[in-house]
């Protein structure tokens, strides 16, 4: 049984919502659960990740793990690891689920095998995905890759020694994140060059604030185009605490800003590496009522919002729960420099665009921005696509809880790679959904 007890498959259909009222602890970061699991496992000994995620992401991390040899044990809700250090099983075939930063982060630490295969139950999402600037840094170090042009499945072997390396952090900053767990244990450590435009920096600053959680040093430049990651270090095992999730409490802080009535959302320390974050302060310029107490945010929604225009890379993880406040705004939002939305679960700028036109709304897109105009009166009474895509599903349930008529969204169970509690927690502040069997895989 999962932990939202709900069927394995299931569609779900999303009541309007008169109101939005309750309280609410964010769950466990996403970003710090993958990050702080394979910390763990690269340290040598036994470490306490403090609230782990009980998402798919999570759990395909801990299985990959587990079957590179970790010790992996869930107490209560922390995961207690064993580390395998620097030495990986080799010969393993790791199947990383539809996790994308969880199969990037353990492609790098693969190179210290003599030997890892990557295959994924997800060929039509994370199959499609791009893996080539980071398999072509591997081999530039020295090791030997394989791949379908690029993409799963994909085979690594090591060793290496390390180096000066270019990686290209033009599409994503997993590639960068992935070589940052990889270097401290080389021999000759890692000096890494990020070329193109680098987006995504905010997930490249947590990745060095885990090394320094576990004791590795590492430097970067201020705009993050060098680092440097000396080699032989070990990962010092110890106890973390996971902190509280900025892209999933995105879409809970949109849905109530768009209904009247008051939430509360504890569990979100102020000073945070999430670039998502900022998302509260998106929703404020919208004109949302949204005051911080220390780790507290209480929104008194219902106020009307307007749309904004703004550079959405800093924020990506949150760019589709905005998208369902700008949908229900005045007046037109556009998100500029998301060209790296098309390259996550689904195409999240076209895929985005199509499911909104269904609902009726006027949305346009460029190759690297979105354009939607809200409206407060949305129609619904449509059956919409989740792409099986998390945070599409998110973006939809906002909607239907402010639209006429109920929206159905199709193989709603995805939503459980980031967020198995989403609806839940919804149904905690007076939502009402039914969750029929899924139409679609
Ligand atoms: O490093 C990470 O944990 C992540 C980085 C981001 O990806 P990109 O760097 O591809 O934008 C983000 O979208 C993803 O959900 C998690
Ligand atoms: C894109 C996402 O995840 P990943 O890249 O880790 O699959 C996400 O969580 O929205």
């Amino acid at each position: 049984m999962s932990v939202d007890g709900l069927p394995e498959k299931f569609d779900v259909i999303v009541h309007p919502a008169p109101e939005l009222r309750g309280e609410l602890r964010a769950q466990p970061s996403k970003n710090y659960t993958t990050r702080y699991l394979l910390a763990a496992a690269l340290a040598v000994g036994e470490s306490r990740v403090v609230g782990v995620a009980t998402s798919e992401d999570a759990g395909a991390m801990l299985r990959c793990l587990g079957d590179w040899g970790a010790g992996v044990e869930l107490v209560g809700g922390d995961a207690v690891i064993r580390g395998f250090g620097a030495s990986p099983r080799a010969g393993v075939t790791l199947n990383p689920g539809n996790a994308g930063a969880v199969a990037r982060f353990l492609m790098g630490v693969a190179a210290l095998t003599t030997g890892t295969e990557f295959v994924t139950d997800y060929p039509d999402s994370l199959g499609k995905r791009p893996q080539g600037d980071l398999l072509e840094a591997l081999s530039r170090l020295g090791a030997r890759v394989q791949s379908r042009d690029g993409m799963f499945p994909v085979s690594i072997s090591g060793p290496i020694r390390g180096g000066v390396v270019e990686v290209s952090a033009e599409r994503s900053s997993q590639y960068a994140s992935a070589l940052m767990f990889l270097g401290p244990l080389l021999p000759d450590g890692l000096e890494l060059r990020l070329t193109g435009e680098i987006k995504s920096h905010a997930p490249l600053r947590q990745t060095l604030d885990t090394l320094a959680a576990f004791g590795v040093r590492a430097s970067a430049s201020e705009d993050l185009s060098r680092i440097s990651i000396p080699g032989g270090q070990a990962f010092r095992a110890g106890r973390v605490l996971v902190p509280g999730d900025y892209p999933g409490s995105a879409a809970i802080l949109a849905a109530a800003v768009t209904r009247p009535g008051e939430v509360r959302l504890s569990n979100l320390r102020e000073q945070d590496l999430q670039g998502e974050r900022e998302a509260v302060a998106v929703l404020r310029e919208m004109g949302a009522d949204i005051v911080r107490d220390g780790d507290v945010l209480t929104v008194r929604g219902g106020r009307p919002l307007h749309g904004v225009v703004r550079d959405g890379d800093g924020f990506t993880d949150a760019v589709q729960a905005l998208t369902g406040a700008a949908s229900l705004a005045g007046g037109t939002t556009t998100w500029e420099n998301v060209y790296t939305l098309r390259l996550k679960e689904c195409d999240r700028i076209s895929d985005t665009r199509r499911e909104l036109e269904r609902l009726g709304l006027s949305v346009s897109e460029t190759q690297d921005s979105l354009t939607v105009t809200g409206t407060p009166s949305l129609a619904g009474g449509v059956t919409a696509d989740g792409h099986g895509d998390h945070r599409m599903i998110m973006l939809l349930t906002i909607l239907g809880l402010s639209a006429a008529a109920p929206i159905r969204i199709t193989a709603a169970h995805h939503i459980r790679k980031s967020y198995p509690l989403f609806f839940r927690h919804l149904e905690e502040l007076g939502a009402r959904f039914e969750y029929p069997e899924a139409t679609r895989a």
